[in-house]
Parts: structure tokens; C-alpha cells; sequence
């Protein structure tokens, strides 16, 4: 219940709201500053009212109070406010509820309000108030202190807190601005079909990455970290990113390069994504202007073109100087394609190869399938597993057709032998029998080892 004195208050604070919105519009920074100022003393003096103004960007980059702030919102609504947005999205499990826009949300933090309030103006922002009712006693330095070296740290706490408690990873595509959906890409490490070694290590790769905040900032490092995954198609690239990021419940940024307008395009889209997050450039080998370098330093590039160099200059430059626990990673169907720039020690912090199923996979690939450890069929499908170049992708649309186990299993039989028949088909058709591939069949396999292998770059 608030006092007479208190709702007076209240009043005044609506009329000065009203007065900050209209003067966020129309009227430049620092005039607003002297204006509210004497406003403020004029209208509220002895109690003193104090406005925080968080923007959804500051200085072209993404404010993370200000994403924290509504995440840190819809944990303060009560049945006084009269206005909610509440969404579902197709892939998300439960309702979202956000705080409408020009909606007041009341708090109270070591005895403080604080009214927080949506504002949507040029640029979307959200506006804390609160006031001092000792402020003619010198106190109000002391609340100010409060709120921002106590009350939002603990805003940002509580939003971090619920960031990794979130289930689902948001998957953002490269839009304008990024658009999200939940990414509810079922790929973890559990399903995926690799060996377990590189799997292990890969795992304890990121488990130290995230561990070492404070090893980053002793050796001058960005905290981020680079890894190019290469294979054919459909040997677990993409389903290797979304299981790191479901792993770490870090966000995806989905990077269409094509469609980024040049370097400087790529350095708002880039500094638009939040930290905590993956950026993933898929088929870096098909970006022709990646590709077309040349010795062009790296303003040089055409003004629609992401160059080589620009992107690598961003990687090198721009999270060193913004953002915390980045992680980068690029996908290509043929490493030797590109440019030699991109390998360099010190680029890429690991070379992950995803290559062809091997049985080890194959079993992984059952369990989750079928739900099957062993089989009479195991030993051959292995067999011929060992033989052939066959990807995981593959196999697990043998494992999806319906019918019962041994159905299935059979199924996959006669498609790996199909496949052998086809490879021994284009084999006695190119004759010669020195190719990689007759290599492969008659050696029997291209071994398990480096079917999947990874190098650690630096
Ligand atoms: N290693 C794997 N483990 C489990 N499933 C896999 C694996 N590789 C492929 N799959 C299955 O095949 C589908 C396609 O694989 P994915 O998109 O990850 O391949 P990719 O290597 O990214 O291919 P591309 O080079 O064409 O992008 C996945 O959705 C998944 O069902
Ligand atoms: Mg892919």
C-alpha cells in the first residue's frame, strides 16, 4: 500500500515519464540532463528521482542490460500489470510472457522502489526509475551506488543464472535484424556418430574454454576460440555445432555470407551477436569472394563483398576488444580449397575432420535409432561398414524406415551392398585401379583412426 505522500510521488513520476519520453525523442542528450534536472528538484525536491536510461544498442553493439533487463522483467510480473505479450513459437515447449511495451513493472531491492518502465522510441530502451525520499540529506549518492554497483549486477546475475537453466538453445539466422528460433536440433553428443576419443576431446576442449576467463585475460587473449570442421556432406558438420551448442547452451548465429553487404556489413551483424554464442559459417569453400583474395589488404575489398581478409581481420581484431566466451567455427566440404590465410596456426584453434561412418558410429547411430546394442546383423553391416565410404547421414535414413528391427537391419544390408556394387561398378570403369577409392576397397578400410581425427592448431 503506498502512502498519500508516496502516491503523489507516483503521480509526478508519471508526469515526468511522460516529460523523459517526449524529451528522448525530441530533444538532444544533453539538454535532456539539465532539463530533467531541474525537473526533477522542481517538482520532487526533498524526495529525488534518479533515471537510468538502457538501450537496447549502445555504441552499434548489442546491450546486454538491456536483453538481461526483460529477461530479468518477466520474472517481476505480478497481476498489476495490465498488459502482457505472450507468444508460442511452433518449436518452443511453454508460453513466453514478456512485459508490454510502456508497461511499469514496480520493484524493490534493499528497501529501494524501483519502477521500470518499456519505452519504445527510435531506438527501444527501457527506463528505470527510482527515487530518494533522504535526498536532502545527502544520501542519494549512496542509493545511486547501490543501484548500479548492487541492483544491476544482481539484474544481470539473475539473467545468466536463467540463461544456462534455459532448455532450449535459440537458433538466430542471419535477418535483419538476426531473427531466432529455438533451435530444438535433437543432436547432442550422446547421438552423434564419432569416435569416442575425438568426441571426449572435443568435450574437454570446450569444458576448458569456458573454464578460463581468467587465463584469457592474463595473456592478453580474446576469450574465444576458432574450430573449421571439414568432411563430405552429411557426416555430422552441422549436427557437431548444434550438439556444442547444446552442450554449452550457447546461442547459434547462423552467417549466410552471401548475403552480408560487405565488410562493414559484417562487422554491425557480427557485433550484433550476443556472448555466450556460436557463429557458424557454413561452406566456406562456396563463397567465391573468400576464395578471390588475391593480395588485397583488407580495406581494400569491393564495398559489397566480405573479403577473406575482412573476416579474418574481425576475427583477429573486433572480439578482442568486445565480447566473452565467443566461439567461431567454419564448415567446408573441401579443406584443401581454402585459402591458405585460414589454416594458419593461430586462426582456427582446431581442425576437426568428420569423415565416413565408421562401426564405432554405426553402433551409435543403432542405440539411437533402434534402441539396440547388438544384433546378429551387427557383425556384417560392421564388415562392410569397414569396406565402403558411407556416411552417417546415410545410414541414419536406412535406421528411420519403419518396420521391425530385423527389417530394418536387413534393409540396411542390401543398401551397403548396393553401394559396394556401385563402387566396384566405377572402379572397373576407370581401370586403372590406382584411385583413392580402389585404394579403399581392397585395403578394406580406411581405417578407423582417421575416419575421425582432429588437430588441435594451436
Ligand atoms: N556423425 C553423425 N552422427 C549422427 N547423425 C548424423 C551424423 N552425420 C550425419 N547425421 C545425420 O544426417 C543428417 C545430416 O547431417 P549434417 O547436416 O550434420 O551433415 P553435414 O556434415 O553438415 O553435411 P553438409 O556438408 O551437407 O552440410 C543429420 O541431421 C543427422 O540426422
Ligand atoms: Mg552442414
Amino acid at each position: 500500500m503506498y502512502s498519500t505522500f508516496a502516491a503523489a510521488a507516483m503521480l509526478v513520476r508519471t508526469i515526468l515519464n511522460e516529460v523523459q519520453t517526449l524529451a528522448t525523442q525530441l530533444i538532444p542528450q544533453w539538454l535532456q540532463v539539465k532539463i530533467l534536472s531541474i525537473f526533477g528538484q522542481f517538482f520532487t525536491n526533498p524526495t529525488t528521482q534518479m533515471t537510468l536510461f538502457i538501450k537496447e544498442h549502445a555504441n552499434m553493439e548489442l546491450n546486454e542490460l538491456y536483453q538481461a533487463s526483460e529477461v530479468y522483467l518477466s520474472t517481476r510480473i505480478t497481476s498489476s500489470i495490465g498488459q502482457l505479450q505472450v507468444s508460442k513459437a511452433p518449436r518452443e515447449k511453454s508460453l513466453s510472457i514478456k512485459v508490454n511495451r510502456g508497461q511499469q513493472v514496480l520493484d524493490t531491492f534493499r528497501g529501494m522502489d524501483l519502477v521500470w518502465e518499456f519505452v519504445t522510441t527510435e531506438t527501444q530502451q527501457i527506463i528505470v526509475n527510482y527515487e530518494d525520499m533522504s535526498g536532502s540529506n545527502g544520501k542519494t549518492e549512496h542509493k545511486s551506488v547501490t543501484v548500479l554497483n548492487n541492483y544491476l549486477p544482481y539484474v544481470m546475475e539473475t539473467f545468466k543464472c536463467m540463461e544456462s537453466e534455459k532448455r532450449s538453445v535459440r537458433l538466430y539466422a542471419y535477418g535483419r535484424p538476426w531473427g531466432s528460433i529455438n533451435l530444438d536440433h535433437p543432436s547432442t553428443f550422446d547421438t552423434l556418430a564419432m569416435e569416442p576419443e575425438l568426441k571426449r576431446e572435443i568435450m574437454e576442449d570446450l569444458d576448458r574454454f569456458v573454464k578460463r576467463k581468467d587465463f584469457y585475460r592474463r595473456v592478453g587473449k580474446a576469450w574465444k576460440r576458432g574450430y573449421l570442421l571439414y568432411g563430405p556432406p552429411g557426416t555430422g558438420k552441422s549436427s557437431l555445432v548444434a550438439a556444442m551448442a547444446n552442450y554449452l547452451k550457447f546461442d547459434i548465429y547462423d552467417l549466410e555470407l552471401a548475403s552480408v553487404q560487405g565488410n562493414g556489413g559484417l562487422r554491425s551483424l557480427l557485433t550484433g551477436t550476443a556472448n555466450r554464442s556460436i557463429v557458424v559459417i557454413e561452406d566456406i569453400d562456396c563463397s567465391a569472394q573468400l576464395q578471390d583474395r588475391g593480395d588485397a589488404g583488407y580495406d581494400h575489398g569491393s564495398q559489397n563483398q566480405v573479403t577473406l581478409s575482412g573476416l579474418l581481420t574481425f576475427i583477429d581484431g573486433l572480439w578482442s576488444s568486445c565480447g566473452d566466451e565467443r566461439i567461431i567455427v567454419f564448415t567446408t566440404n573441401h579443406k584443401d580449397r581454402l585459402d591458405p590465410a585460414l589454416l594458419r596456426p593461430g586462426r582456427m584453434d582446431m581442425h576437426i575432420h568428420m569423415s565416413y561412418c565408421s562401426p564405432n558410429g554405426f553402433r551409435i547411430l543403432a542405440s539411437n535409432y533402434l534402441q539396440i546394442e547388438n544384433h546378429r546383423l551387427f557383425d556384417e553391416i560392421e564388415r562392410l561398414i569397414k569396406e565402403l565410404e558411407v556416411t552417417p547421414a546415410e545410414i541414419a535414413e536406412e535406421l528411420m524406415k519403419g518396420g521391425d528391427v530385423d527389417d530394418v537391419l536387413e534393409g540396411l544390408v542390401g543398401f551397403l551392398e548396393k553401394k559396394r556394387e556401385k563402387q566396384m561398378e566405377l572402379l572397373d570403369e576407370s581401370g586403372s585401379g590406382k584411385d583413392e577409392g580402389m585404394e579403399t576397397v581392397e585395403t578394406g578400410s580406411k581405417g578407423v583412426e582417421e575416419k575421425a581425427e582432429m588437430e588441435i592448431v594451436s
